[in-house]
C-alpha cells in the first residue's frame, strides 16, 4: 500500500496527462513518417528514450514552479507544492530520466531526434518555465515551441531532414497549443489574476482572448487540411478532422455571443484535447506515400 502511494506520487510529478498527449504526438510523426518498415528496436528504443526526456522536463517544470504552484487553487494539490517527497530524490529522478533519455536518443536515433529533443528540453525548462512563466505575457508561444518537438522527434525518427511537412506539422502544433492554453486560460482567469501571471487574458481580457483563440483554431484548420490537399493523408483523415474541427470552430465562436463563457471554454478546451489525438492518430492511420 505504502509502494503504491510512493509510485503514484512519482506518476504524478512527470505530468502524465501531458507525457501522454505529447508521446502520442511522438507516434503520430513516426507513423505518418512510416515507408513500410520500421525496426522493432528503433521504434521501442526512441520511444523511452522521448518518454525519459519529456518526463525529465515536466519534473524539472515542477521542481522550479513548486513556489507558485501551491498557490494556485489548480495545483496547489500537486506532490512539490505540498512536499509529499524529499526534494533531493526528485532532483535525482529529474537527473536520472534526463540523462538516460538524452542518451538513449544520442546512440540509437541520429542527430536530428536528439537535437529536437534538446531543443525541446531546454525551451521547456530553461526559457520558459525559469525565464519567462511568470514574468513575460507571451511566455505560452515560446513554450509552444517545446510541445511542437515530440511530433518532430518521432518524423524525424524515420526521415533523417527537416523538410515541408516538418515545417506544417511543426506550425499544426503551435496554433493548437495557443487555442488550447487560451482556453484554459478564460475558465482558469480567476486563478491566474489572483497569483498575478501575466498571461493574455489577464492583460488583454477575454475578448481579445477569444478571437485570437478563434484565428488559432481557423490556421490549424487551414494547415491541417493542407496535409489531404498536398496529398499526404487520405479523406478518411480529412473527413473525419474537417468534422470535429468544425464544430470546435463553431463552439469557440458561439461562447463570443453566450453568457456562459467559462462553460464555452472549458469545453473548447475538452474539444483541443479530442481534436489533437484524434489528428495524432489520423496522420498515423491515413497517410499516402
Ligand atoms: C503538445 C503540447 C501539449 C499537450 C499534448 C497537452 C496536453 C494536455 C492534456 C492531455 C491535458 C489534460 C490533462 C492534464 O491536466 O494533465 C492538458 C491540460 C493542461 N494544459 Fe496542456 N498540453 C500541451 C501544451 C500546453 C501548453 C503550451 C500549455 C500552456 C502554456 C498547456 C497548459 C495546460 C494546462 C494549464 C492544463 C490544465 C488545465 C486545467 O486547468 O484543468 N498545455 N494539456
Ligand atoms: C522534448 C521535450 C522535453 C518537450 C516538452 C514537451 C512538453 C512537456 C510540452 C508542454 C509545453 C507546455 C508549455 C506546457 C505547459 O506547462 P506548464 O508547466 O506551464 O503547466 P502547469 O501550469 O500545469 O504547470
Amino acid at each position: 500500500m505504502n509502494l503504491i502511494n510512493i509510485i503514484k506520487k512519482y506518476i504524478n510529478i512527470i505530468k502524465p496527462g501531458i507525457l501522454l498527449g505529447n508521446l502520442i504526438s511522438f507516434l503520430g510523426g513516426i507513423f505518418f513518417a512510416f515507408h513500410g518498415h520500421i525496426f522493432f528496436t528503433k521504434l521501442y528504443l526512441s520511444s523511452i528514450g522521448t518518454i525519459l526526456v519529456i518526463a525529465s522536463g515536466c519534473i524539472f517544470n515542477n521542481i522550479i514552479d513548486r513556489d507558485i504552484d501551491k498557490t494556485v487553487q489548480r495545483t496547489k494539490n500537486r506532490v512539490l507544492a505540498k512536499k509529499l517527497i524529499k526534494l533531493k530524490y526528485v532532483y535525482f529522478f529529474a537527473f536520472f530520466c534526463g540523462i538516460i533519455g538524452f542518451l538513449i536518443l544520442f546512440l540509437y536515433t541520429n542527430f536530428l531526434v536528439f537535437f529536437n529533443g534538446m531543443c525541446g528540453f531546454l525551451i521547456y525548462v530553461i526559457v520558459y518555465t525559469l525565464c519567462m512563466k511568470r514574468f513575460v505575457p507571451y511566455a505560452t508561444l515560446i513554450g509552444s515551441i517545446s510541445g511542437a518537438m515530440p511530433i518532430l522527434m518521432g518524423y524525424c525518427t524515420i526521415n533523417s531532414q527537416i523538410d515541408l511537412i516538418c515545417i506544417i506539422l511543426f506550425l499544426i502544433l503551435i496554433f493548437w497549443q495557443i487555442a488550447h492554453f487560451y482556453s484554459i486560460s478564460i475558465f482558469r482567469i480567476k486563478d491566474y489574476q489572483k497569483n498575478n501571471i501575466p498571461i493574455f487574458s489577464v492583460i488583454r481580457g477575454i475578448f481579445l482572448t477569444q478571437i485570437l483563440i478563434i484565428i488559432n483554431i481557423f490556421l490549424f484548420i487551414i494547415f491541417t487540411i493542407s496535409l489531404y490537399f498536398l496529398e499526404y493523408t487520405g479523406i478518411i483523415y480529412f473527413s473525419i478532422i474537417i468534422f470535429f474541427n468544425v464544430i470546435w470552430l463553431f463552439i469557440t465562436i458561439l461562447s463570443i455571443f453566450h453568457t456562459k463563457i467559462f462553460l464555452f471554454s472549458r469545453i473548447s478546451f475538452i474539444f483541443s484535447i479530442i481534436i489533437i489525438f484524434l489528428f495524432n492518430i489520423m496522420i498515423g492511420i491515413d497517410y499516402i506515400h
